[in-house]
C-alpha cells in the first residue's frame, strides 16, 4: 500500500519581477520503510520537492499524500536532515537531541534513555554532555540523525546530509544511516549530487530532468546491492551496470537543461 503519494504535483514561485515554473506534473509514490533518492542537475527541484512534501510551502498543483490524507492535514511527522547540522552551540549533545520534543512540550525527562540509547547506537556514547564544538563533522552529523530519529518522525527527509564530509566518513554514515533506517522501519528520500551514494543507500532512485523539473527516468536498485555495506555493494558487478546507466541519463538531463536554458 502507498506510504506517500505525490500526485501531478506542480510548483511556480512567482516574485515581483520574475516567475519560475519549478515542477511539472511530479507523480510517485513511496512504501512504507521504502529508502528512495531523488538526482537530478542542480535547480531541477529536488529541495523543493522535499520542500513541499515537509509542507513548508504548499504546491501550486496536484496532491501529496500521507496515508491517503493530504499532507497539510495529516500530523507532521516529517524529520528533515540537511548538509549542515544546525546543532545549538550552547547547548549539549543531549540537550540539541531532546530540544525538539521540548518544544513540542513531550515529557522530556521520560525520553532521556531513549535518547542515551539512540547516542549508544550512532557511536556517540560519552560525549552526550559535550557541546558540538568539540565533535568532528561525522560526529556532529550522527548528532543530528539522533535529534531527528527521537521525534519518531513518519518520514525523513535527507537533503544531501553527507555532502559536506571527508569521503571515508561519509561511507561510514552512508552505512549507519541506512542501517538505523531499516532497523526502525523508516521511510526516506534522499537528495543527492552523488551516484555511488544514491545506490549505496535506496530501493529506488529517481532522476530528475530541469526546466521545469520532471521525473525523467527511475531506476531500481538491485536486490543484491541492498542492504549491504556502502564499500561491499560498490565493488559488485551490478552497481558499475547501474551506476553507467544512471550517469548516462543525469548527462542527458544535464545536456538537455543546457538546451533549454538557451532556449530562453
Ligand atoms: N524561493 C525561491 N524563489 C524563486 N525561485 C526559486 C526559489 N527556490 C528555488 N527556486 C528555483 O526553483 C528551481 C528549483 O530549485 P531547487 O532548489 O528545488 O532545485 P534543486 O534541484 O534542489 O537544486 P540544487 O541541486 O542546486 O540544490 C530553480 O530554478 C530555482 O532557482
Amino acid at each position: 500500500m502507498s506510504f506517500l503519494t505525490l500526485d501531478r504535483v506542480s510548483h511556480h514561485y512567482f516574485s515581483k519581477d520574475s516567475y519560475t515554473k519549478a515542477l511539472d506534473n511530479i507523480s510517485f509514490s513511496l512504501k512504507e520503510g521504502e529508502f528512495i533518492s531523488l538526482l537530478g542537475p542542480s535547480g531541477c527541484g529536488k529541495s523543493t520537492i522535499l520542500s513541499i512534501i515537509a509542507g513548508i510551502f504548499r504546491q501550486t498543483d496536484g496532491q501529496v499524500l500521507l496515508e491517503k490524507k493530504p499532507i497539510n492535514e495529516s500530523e507532521l511527522a516529517i524529520g528533515y536532515m540537511l548538509q549542515q547540522d544546525y546543532l545549538f552551540p550552547w547547548k549539549t549533545i543531549l540537550n540539541n537531541v531532546l530540544l525538539g520534543p521540548k518544544i513540542h512540550n513531550k515529557n522530556v525527562e521520560k525520553l532521556k534513555p531513549t535518547a542515551l540509547e539512540l547516542l549508544k547506537e550512532v557511536g556517540l556514547e560519552g560525549v552526550e554532555n559535550s557541546h558540538p564544538a568539540s565533535l568532528s563533522g561525522g560526529m556532529r552529523q550522527r548528532a543530528a540523525l539522533v535529534r531527528t530519529l527521537i521525534n519518531d518522525p513518519k518520514i525523513l527527509l535527507l537533503d544531501e546530509p553527507f555532502s559536506a564530509l571527508d569521503y571515508q566518513t561519509k561511507l561510514k554514515l552512508e552505512d549507519l544511516v541506512g542501517k538505523l533506517l531499516k532497523a526502525y522501519h523508516k521511510t526516506a528520500i534522499l537528495v543527492t549530487h552523488d551516484i555511488g551514494e544514491a545506490i549505496a543507500m535506496s530501493d529506488r532512485i529517481l532522476v530528475m530532468g530541469a526546466n521545469p523539473g520532471t521525473i525523467a527516468k527511475t531506476f531500481e536498485v538491485p536486490i543484491e546491492l541492498r542492504n549491504q555495506l556502502p564499500l561491499t555493494v560498490r565493488k559488485h558487478p551490478k552497481y558499475q551496470i547501474l551506476f553507467d546507466k544512471i550517469w548516462e541519463e543525469l548527462e542527458e538531463k544535464e545536456t538537455e537543461k543546457g538546451l533549454r536554458s538557451h532556449e530562453k
